[in-house]
């Protein structure tokens, strides 16, 4: 069941143009997993528009308030979900860190910038999860460094169930605001073009 706020930041997605269709197989996105994809969400756009970012950023907020009482400490992935992990430790007022996909080249070769304490409880924020692969190794990283990971906070999710998998096996909880049915079922398309995403979507 779709909830009235996945909708409502569906629309807002939709509204900016942050997706993106190309139907033709020959024309499909490459996501950073390698699928290939009809279709693409460029959730860096709301950064752009001010009141849909506080929107995003006051809804993640709340869904943290919920679902994690006892964090302490904020990490957003970079690079996507950085901007997004500074609005929402402003609004908790909580201390914020970051993880890169890898180790710095140079300087102190951190993967984890920003400070953490052995223990802390950490929530991770991340703009958009596809096979998960990307929020999943943030996590493992900030586990490694020692600290107690409550879960990831991402604005929307394409819902693959290799995605649900892995997070399950990472025994990791995942929240999201919005997904890829109450975006395509708000993106005002065909009613065959829906069931084709959907069709295309279940079959990865
Ligand atoms: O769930 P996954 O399959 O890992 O895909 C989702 C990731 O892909 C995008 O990041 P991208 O690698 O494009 O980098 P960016 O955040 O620096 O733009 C997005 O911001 C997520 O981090
Ligand atoms: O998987 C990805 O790389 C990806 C998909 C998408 O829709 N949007 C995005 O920013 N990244």
């Amino acid at each position: 069941m779709t909830t009235p706020n996945e909708i409502l930041i569906a629309k807002n997605l939709l509204g900016i143009g942050a997706v993106a269709l190309r139907p033709e197989p020959e024309n499909y996105f490459t996501w950073t997993s390698g699928i290939k994809s009809p279709i693409y969400c460029d959730n860096r756009l709301t950064m752009s528009y001010p009141l849909i970012r506080k929107l995003i950023a006051q809804s993640m907020a709340d869904l943290i308030k919920e679902k994690f009482p006892g964090v302490e400490v904020l990490a957003g992935t970079a690079t996507a979900g950085i901007p997004h992990a500074a609005w929402v430790s402003d609004i908790l007022n909580l201390p914020m860190t970051y993880v890169r996909d890898s180790k710095k080249k140079h300087g102190k070769t951190n993967q984890i910038e920003g400070k953490l304490f052995p223990g802390q409880n950490v929530v991770v924020i991340e703009d958009l999860i596809s096979t998960g692969i990307s929020s999943l190794g943030a996590v493992q990283a900030l586990r490694e460094a020692g600290v107690n990971v409550l879960g990831v906070v991402a604005i929307f999710s394409y819902v693959l169930s290799k995605a649900s998998q892995a997070f399950a096996q990472a025994n990791c909880p995942l929240y999201t605001l919005t997904n890829y049915d109450a975006l395509i079922e708000q993106a005002q398309l065909e009613a065959q073009q829906v069931q084709t995403l959907k069709a295309w979507r279940d079959a990865l």
